[in-house]
């Protein structure tokens, strides 16, 4: 599967949204990620509905909007029409985690399955044939900047294998937090697809060059 880099706009200007989005689009990224933060599931606030219309018409980068939110089932269809490409929710935020993922397929838009760094893949098991992405959290939810946590690496390999045995599982693995120059490798070789990262690829005032050197290190 190609190897996809995913900038996560909470480390970008939001000042200069529109400059930060349009360099990443020419300088490599794959997909923009978007988090979406309730102040509940998780302790800090984020973006809403409207920054995801707003960044709609500013670039064909496929929209990954990652729900931080308790009851996400009341969200997608606002996400959908604002142009998301990708919703992914949390297992931990709903009780009613495969009707919201099947809500989100009606509206023609990719489903994806996420959870915590203390969740099980096992706990997966019942929607992981309906899912098009996973995504492995690789630090606890709520923040950029964190460390990468190394015993999420396990759950990777886990679920690379168990997608090369099952015929009816086809997903995406993706990781999110902490990835950078250090860390990317040993995600990639425990069978992750897509990569996030935020603080690594606006630590710098060259984003593309950022961008680059994960790439490089994967490819
Ligand atoms: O979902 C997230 C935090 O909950 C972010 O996507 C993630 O933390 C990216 O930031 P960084 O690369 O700086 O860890
Ligand atoms: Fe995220």
């Amino acid at each position: 599967m190609a190897m996809k880099i995913a900038p996560s706009i909470l480390s970008a200007d939001f000042l200069n949204l529109q400059r930060d989005v349009e360099n990443l689009e020419a300088n490599g990224a794959d997909l923009l990620h978007v988090d979406i933060m309730d102040g509940h599931f998780v302790p800090n606030l984020s973006f809403g509905p409207q920054t995801v219309a707003a960044l709609r018409p500013l670039t064909k980068l496929p929209l990954d909007v990652h729900l931080m939110v308790d009851g996400p089932e009341q969200f997608i269809e606002t996400f959908a029409k604002a142009g998301a490409d990708t919703i992914l929710v949390h297992l931990e935020s709903t009780p009613h985690i495969y009707h919201v993922l099947q809500l989100i397929q009606k509206y023609n838009v990719k489903a994806g399955i996420v959870i915590n760094p203390g969740t099980p893949v096992d706990a997966l098991k019942a929607v992981l044939p309906i899912v098009q992405q996973v995504l492995v959290m690789t630090v606890n939810p709520g923040f950029g900047g964190q460390e990468f946590l190394e015993t999420t690496l396990s759950k990777i390999t886990h679920l690379d294998q168990l997608r090369q045995v099952e015929a009816d599982y086809d997903f995406e693995i993706e990781v999110d937090g902490g990835i950078n120059d250090q860390t990317i490798k040993s995600t990639a070789d425990a069978g992750a697809d897509i990569f996030v990262a935020g603080s690594y690829v606006f630590s710098a005032n060259t984003p593309g060059q950022q961008i680059q050197t994960l790439r490089n290190l994967i490819e």
